[in-house]
């Protein structure tokens, strides 16, 4: 028996649909990713904290879900919301359906809506908050339960998504990353540098790459500070992705302009918006975010245009950039700032996920970039 399910959003719009996923009520800021693939690395970015996320292609659930495709532990988005939730899961690779997946997990989801309306909504207004329910049907009082909900701006949801202990990383990429990327083997032995991993909510396949580059990878929490860094005696220093606003995570600030004169750093994400906050820019909220494996990045220092994999709803604005800072990459979308890097010390970041998961490898380059780095 299908159970209805209700989208409101607080512009007034409310959607009605299917639920696929667990019974229940939850607010988040309303996004879309244009990935075709991917679902089950969507659920476990744990950048997603705090959004409802709308798949735009219209079949998902397809090949179903196994243990291999998990970005962390569990899903940590708030709701999803697709077009049509597959019937049948066919993958030799499977290991269960999307749905059972979303109610173990306790992943409030619809399908049945219209998307393609919902997305265009979103990209017309900017993003939206929104309360996705199958418990309360009355739409005025789901709008006005949208209208009241928190948003993104100016929480810090890195603390409800980090590790609480540090450990030391021992995991490879799967079969599929050894066959499909050039360059990147197996790691047998740890014999490269020692990397500091700074996890603000970090997806599994960065340490994963890193490791495969024969690093050493210790995983500190988000919160470490600038002496835990240092105490490891690490030769480079990553910063991972991570949910929501950047500009609140004092802490982390704190904790890179502790380390950068002394480390090179690599940033992924929310680690490239923490990198250029500690070097002194600013941040800003876009208005409907970047979200899907098919964004094009032009490298300026070649031209060369890398497809690639994005999560974001926040950049680091261009007119705060301090003199210190270079763009070394640019979205061919809407120009936004892609990539940075100090003109003197070995700091650079990347907007976008090299790590792909799901998606290109173009940009796998930059985690050798960071082993040059930390070679010299
Ligand atoms: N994937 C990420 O690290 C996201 C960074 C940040 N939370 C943003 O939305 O812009």
């Amino acid at each position: 028996m299908s159970k209805p399910a209700k989208l409101a959003l607080e512009d007034g719009a409310v959607f009605t649909g299917v639920s696929i996923g667990s019974d229940g009520e939850v607010d988040g800021e309303v996004c879309f990713n244009t990935s075709m693939t991917g679902y089950q690395e969507i659920l476990t970015d744990p950048s997603y904290r705090g959004q409802i996320v709308t798949m735009t292609y219209p079949q998902i659930g397809n090949y179903g879900v196994n243990d291999g495709d998990l970005e962390s532990e569990r899903p940590h988005l708030s709701g999803f919301i697709v077009r049509e939730h597959s019937r049948a899961d066919s993958n030799f690779r499977s290991e269960g359906s999307l749905s059972d997946y979303l109610k173990e997990w306790g992943v409030v989801a619809i399908e049945s809506i219209d998307t393609r309306a919902l997305v265009r909504r979103i990209r017309s207004q900017g993003a939206l908050r929104g309360v996705l329910s199958t418990i309360d049907l009355d739409d005025v009082s789901l709008v006005a339960k949208a209208k009241a909900s928190p948003g993104l701006v100016g929480r810090d949801l890195v603390r409800e998504v980090m590790p609480e202990m540090a450990c030391e990383w021992q995991e490879s990429c799967s079969e599929w990353t050894h066959l499909n990327v050039e360059g990147i083997r197996k790691s047998t032995e740890t014999t490269g540098p020692h990397v500091v991993a700074l996890d603000y909510g970090m997806k599994w396949n960065i340490p994963r790459h890193l490791y495969d580059q024969g690093c050493q990878v210790t995983v500190l929490p988000g919160t470490a500070t600038a002496e835990d860094v240092l105490a490891q005696n690490p030769d480079g220093v990553f910063l991972s992705n991570g949910p929501g606003d950047p500009e609140p995570l004092e802490y982390a600030i704190k904790t890179i302009q502790g380390v950068m004169k002394q480390k090179p750093i690599f940033g992924i994400c929310l680690g490239h918006q923490l990198l250029s906050l500690a070097c002194g820019a600013k941040t800003f909220k876009l208005k409907f975010g970047h979200r899907g494996a098919n964004h094009p990045v032009q490298r300026l220092s070649d031209g060369l245009v890398e497809i690639t994999s994005q999560n974001h709803g926040f950049a680091v604005d261009e007119v705060s950039l301090p003199a210190s800072l270079e763009v070394t990459h640019r979205s061919l979308n809407d120009n936004t700032i892609e990539g940075v890097r100090h003109r003197e010390l070995p700091l650079f970041s990347v907007q976008y996920h090299p790590e792909a998961s799901a998606g290109p490898h173009d940009s796998h380059y930059l985690f050798q970039d960071f082993l040059k780095a930390m070679a010299k």
